[in-house]
């Protein structure tokens, strides 16, 4: 019997929607589904709401800067609805765009949850579809701790459309989206107190840069509870009294509690037992390089893998499944060197091995070359930020370059480009040869 579909997708967040657009392009039949706004996380709740934020915060800093510049001193109010309000209307964009997109790829958008029948059938809103190959791209949702009184936080789900702005934000948690919320709140003038049960926030980074930014964030007013456990939480009003443990016992009273929790493969109700679909010990959708699942015709990317779970990992995935599987060009997806970026406050980016998983690798071959200097557009002002460049490189090897890790402004797009030359094995000799742009930040890179 002839399916409905060729491909059948399961969600249309960044990888499924990259995956539809790939494969309707080389001429299959594609269904996608999606149980609630197109675009995923990336653009719903993630990415691009909180890199919005960050820009509204960044206004602060700048506002510090223009009086040395010659401006007037300017009083501006930040409105947290008008913010709300103008950031919906962009994601709304978003949506028609990838909308229009999809439709336009030809691939057919079924608005509802889907779940397996069988291994060639979903059901998607009570409607049996049938395709010859399926293709899992649920994402994630977050793993929110067992505390009693946990019910009254809100995740990265709620934060962006809050109705007010908070005005004491606890933040549970030290990872990336708890460190960029953080950073962008209390320069918007949120009192933001976070709890973090090891030393310092960022502990996947390089620990230098880690230190810095949480040494920074301290100097700019986030007060951080390091070795502290959140024990319970308690309703006083319209407030939440904290009770903690470890190194701070204090309680701490606040208006919003927001758990910067872990993300967990979001795969309840897909009935994945029913095609016996094996998951990782973490729980994740078990994968092999070309994405497929231990059903020969059912495949799945994205943060429902145990792969980086980051928007462009999951569309480079998403693609390599279309190409290798509709294409006729079998593609794997190199993780070698995906570059990261926080956007803390100052942003910080990073690319390759940090100075201790170096060390543990390659023991003392292991180099580290480090600068620190003021940027030019700080000199006029009194303030004393200074950006930090560290390269990682082994000497047994003609100082090729294990990592790279920056703090500072810029460096997010330094490292962006930066890391198309570490995947070509570019050494220390490489950066000192190079010819940098004057006056630039990247240039400090050529003469460490
Ligand atoms: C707060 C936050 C900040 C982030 N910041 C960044 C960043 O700065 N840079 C970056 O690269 N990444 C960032 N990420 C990660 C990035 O958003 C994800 O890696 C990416 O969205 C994963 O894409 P995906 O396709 O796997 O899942 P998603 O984009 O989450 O899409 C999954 C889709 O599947 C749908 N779905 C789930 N179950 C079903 C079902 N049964 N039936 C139908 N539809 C279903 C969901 O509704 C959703 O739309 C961030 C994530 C968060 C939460």
């Amino acid at each position: 019997m002839p399916f409905d579909y060729d491909l059948v997708i399961i969600g249309a967040g960044s990888g499924g929607i990259a995956a539809a657009e790939r494969a309707a392009g080389y001429g299959v039949r594609v269904a996608i589904a999606e149980q609630a706004k197109v675009g995923g996380a990336c653009i719903n709740y993630g990415c691009i709401p909180e890199k919005l934020l960050d820009y509204a915060a960044s206004y602060k800093q700048l506002d510090k800067l223009a009086s040395s510049y010659g401006w007037d001193k300017v009083a501006r109010h930040f409105h947290w609805s008008h913010f709300v309000d103008a950031k919906n209307r962009h994601l709304q964009h978003l949506n028609e765009l990838h909308l229009h997109n999809l439709q336009h790829s030809g691939a057919k958008l079924i608005q509802g949850q889907a779940a397996f029948l069988d291994a060639h059938t979903v059901l998607i809103a009570d409607r049996p579809v049938t395709a010859d190959k399926i293709l899992i791209a649920v994402g994630a949702k977050p793993l929110i701790p067992e505390i009693p009184g946990i019910e009254c936080a809100i995740t990265w789900r709620e934060l962006y459309n809050l109705p007010a702005q908070p005005k004491h934000l606890a933040i549970l948690g030290s990872d990336p989206i708890g460190v960029k919320v953080a950073g962008s709140m209390n320069e918007l003038e949120t009192h933001v107190t976070q709890i973090i049960a090891g030393d310092c926030v960022l502990a996947e980074l390089d620990a230098e840069i880690g230190k810095r930014i949480q040494d920074k964030m301290i100097q700019q007013g986030v007060q951080i509870f390091s070795h502290s456990y959140v024990e319970k939480i308690e309703r006083i009003g319209d407030r939440f009294c904290l009770k903690l443990s470890g190194k701070y016992t204090d309680s701490v009273i606040v208006d919003t509690v927001f758990v910067d929790a872990p993300r967990k493969p979001n795969l309840e109700n897909l009935n994945l037992e029913q095609v016996g679909i094996q998951r990782t010990p973490s729980g994740a959708i078990q994968v092999d390089e070309f994405s497929r699942t231990t059903h020969v015709n059912v495949f799945a990317v994205g943060d429902c893998t145990d792969r980086i779970p980051l928007t462009p990992s999951a569309i480079a995935q998403a693609r390599a499944f279309a190409d290798t599987e509709f294409g006729g060009q079998p593609q794997m997806v190199s993780y070698d060197w995906v570059p990261i970026s926080i956007s803390s406050h100052p942003e910080a980016a990073t690319v390759g091995l940090s100075e201790a998983q170096a060390r543990e690798k390659y023991g003392d071959a292991v180099q580290c070359y480090r600068t620190q200097f003021r940027p030019l557009f700080y000199c006029l002002s009194q303030l004393n930020e200074k950006s930090l460049l560290k390269v990682v490189v082994n000497r047994d090897d003609a100082e090729r370059i294990l990592g790279v890790h920056m703090l500072g402004e810029g460096s997010v797009e330094m490292i962006q480009t930066l890391a198309i030359a570490l995947s070509l094995g570019a050494t220390k000799q490489n950066l000192d040869r190079a010819i940098g742009i004057h006056p630039s930040s990247a240039e400090e890179l050529f003469s460490m």
